[in-house]
């Protein structure tokens, strides 16, 4: 991965799918990297993700009080968690970077900012009176329902 880390101005998904594409054929592990082994790695770095907030209780944004190794090791957490999930999406041949704007058009829809301003409810709730939602969630006014469907 020489050349990434030192680098200003970010990276984008497709350079790391080339990396990882890469790191892959290298070793000669396309060999491992089938859909399930990559579903299971991705998982098992979830769950060493959660080790590192395990039994901490809530933790302020930003993380103030942690030290640098700890911010260090989690930076290292998510980027397996990133890292597999764009070799998983590689390999079952999902364009990532198309799929998630796309997904992001979605939840635009899916979450009118009308309608769920100030509240934490599911979109299929969305419609529905509480006194815990802040008052913001209300009745769509459009003619399209929640999931953007026109219903006309
Ligand atoms: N067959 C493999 C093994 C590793 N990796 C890459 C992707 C991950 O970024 C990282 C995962 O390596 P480890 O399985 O060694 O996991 P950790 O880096 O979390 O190490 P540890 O489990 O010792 O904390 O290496 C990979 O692409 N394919």
């Amino acid at each position: 991965m020489t050349g990434v880390a030192e680098r200003e101005g970010g990276v984008t998904l497709e350079e790391l799918r080339k990396k990882m594409a890469d790191f892959g054929r290298e070793r000669d592990w396309d060999q491992f990297h089938s859909p399930r082994n990559l579903l299971l790695a991705l998982v098992g770095e979830v769950g060493e993700l959660s080790e590192i907030f395990q039994w901490r209780g809530e933790v302020p944004r930003g993380l103030p009080d942690w030290k640098d190794e700890e911010k260090q090791h989690l930076g290292e957490e998510l980027s397996d968690v990133l890292l597999y999930l764009i070799r998983l999406s590689d390999i079952c041949g999902i364009d990532l970077g198309k799929a998630v704007l796309k997904k992001l058009e979605l939840n635009a829809i899916k979450y009118p900012v009308k309608l769920c301003k100030g509240s934490s409810k599911k979109h299929t709730h969305l419609n529905e009176g509480s006194s815990h939602d802040g008052g913001a969630a209300g009745t769509i006014e459009s003619g399209n329902n929640i999931n953007g469907e026109d219903k006309s």
